[in-house]
């Protein structure tokens, strides 16, 4: 049984609070809001965002994804070793990434960095925003025939221009550690169908689920967010797992109401502090997927990520949550190097 290390939800002392909120809609995952800094705890503005924490303790348990991705990658670590030394051969995953938007950069550098880490081979090409669809296809069918490369990934989303499933559908399913491809999809949403990789954000909490020991067998679990990435194959997934699982969306009526009734709540929607405590029946678990930039100008970077859930209103109802950073995103990473190493010991049938 894996080891916990559970900590409390704090309140906090020092609040972001968003002035341009947009209630009820489904933004999208790149939405910038604006925050001001304001240090008092009044909510009249709505959710406040925390960004340092103190003592006060709540009920809710806090999920390490750091922690658990970095015992993963450890063991990774030991494999891709093991491999190498046993049959010569170094995983290889190659990344497509097409256009500058700022937070693909940054998650294709921390694959990257990642991969370093861990001893995997990375492969990269960059293709300006105007490439043409035959160009990234070109690349595609490269790796799909270049013997050293075991796992293909295409940085999501591509220019509007382009056409995402003819291209996702080039990826060679043996290589598609993203787990995208319609076949592997169509094989997760198959009664008893065997995708040969599942996508990594959805395998990453239900990971972080199994090692915290919460049930999911018969569980109402409650998604929120039907995309491709993530709310879909999660919904998917957590019917393999035996859960009773609804999808809300952006047409979905009363998702508070349906929200209300969930054991387990998946939010996936990418818009900021969505997910209130009034939604959270208590005791619930709460995952938040979502990873907005918002504005932040006291950050370095100028930017904070912040996850749908209200955070400390959550912690106060919840039994358990994940925290943004550092809950779900931690764990995609993890989950790709673990789809690239049992692709390469796949192909080259070394167990
Ligand atoms: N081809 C793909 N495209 C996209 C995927 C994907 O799985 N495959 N998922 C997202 C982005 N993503 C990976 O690509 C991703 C997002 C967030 C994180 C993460 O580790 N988040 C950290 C914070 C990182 C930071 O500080 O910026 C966290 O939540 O703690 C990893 C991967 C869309 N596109
Ligand atoms: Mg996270």
């Amino acid at each position: 049984m894996a080891s916990l290390m559970l900590t409390d939800c704090s309140s906090s002392t020092t609040r972001l609070i968003p002035t341009n909120r947009t209630n009820g809609a489904f933004l999208p995952r790149r939405c910038i809001g604006q925050l001001r800094l304001s240090t008092t705890a009044s909510s009249r503005a709505g959710c406040t965002l925390s960004i340092s924490s103190s003592s006060s303790p709540s009920p809710a348990k806090v999920i390490d994804g750091k922690a658990e991705a970095k015992k993963i990658t450890d063991q990774i670590t030991i494999d891709v070793s093991r491999m190498k030394e046993s049959i010569g051969v170094v995983p290889g995953l190659a990344v497509i990434l097409v256009g500058d938007r700022k937070d693909s950069e940054t998650y294709v550098t921390n694959k990257k960095l990642a991969c370093k880490s861990v001893g995997i081979k990375s492969l990269e090409v960059l293709l300006p925003e105007d490439s043409s669809e035959e160009e990234v296809l070109k690349y595609v069918a490269a790796f799909n025939d270049d013997h050293s490369v075991h796992g293909i990934l295409v940085q999501l989303p591509l220019p509007s221009h382009m056409n995402e499933q003819k291209i996702l559908n080039a990826v060679s399913i043996e290589k598609d550690v993203d787990g995208f491809h319609p076949l592997n999809i169509g094989r997760l949403a198959m009664k008893g169908g065997e995708p040969l990789f599942v996508p990594c954000t959805p395998k990453g909490f239900i990971e972080l689920l199994h090692r915290y020991n919460i049930e999911i067998e018969g569980k109402r679990v409650v998604v929120i967010g039907r995309s491709n990435i993530v709310g879909m194959p999660a919904a998917l997934l957590l019917l393999k797992e035996n859960a009773t699982v609804s999808v809300i969306h952006s047409k979905t009526k009363n998702p508070e109401e349906i929200t209300r009734e969930a054991d387990i709540i998946i939010s996936a929607a990418g818009q900021p502090t969505m997910v209130r405590g009034s939604w959270i029946k208590p005791g619930a678990v709460v995952i938040d997927v979502g990873t907005t930039q918002v504005e932040d100008l006291s950050a370095r970077s100028g930017y904070r990520l912040v996850g749908d859930v209200c955070y400390e209103e959550a912690c106060k109802v919840a039994s358990v949550i994940t925290p943004v950073p550092g809950g779900v995103g931690p764990m995609t990473i993890a989950m790709l190097l673990s789809n690239t190493l049992t692709s390469a010991k796949r192909i080259h049938n070394f167990e």
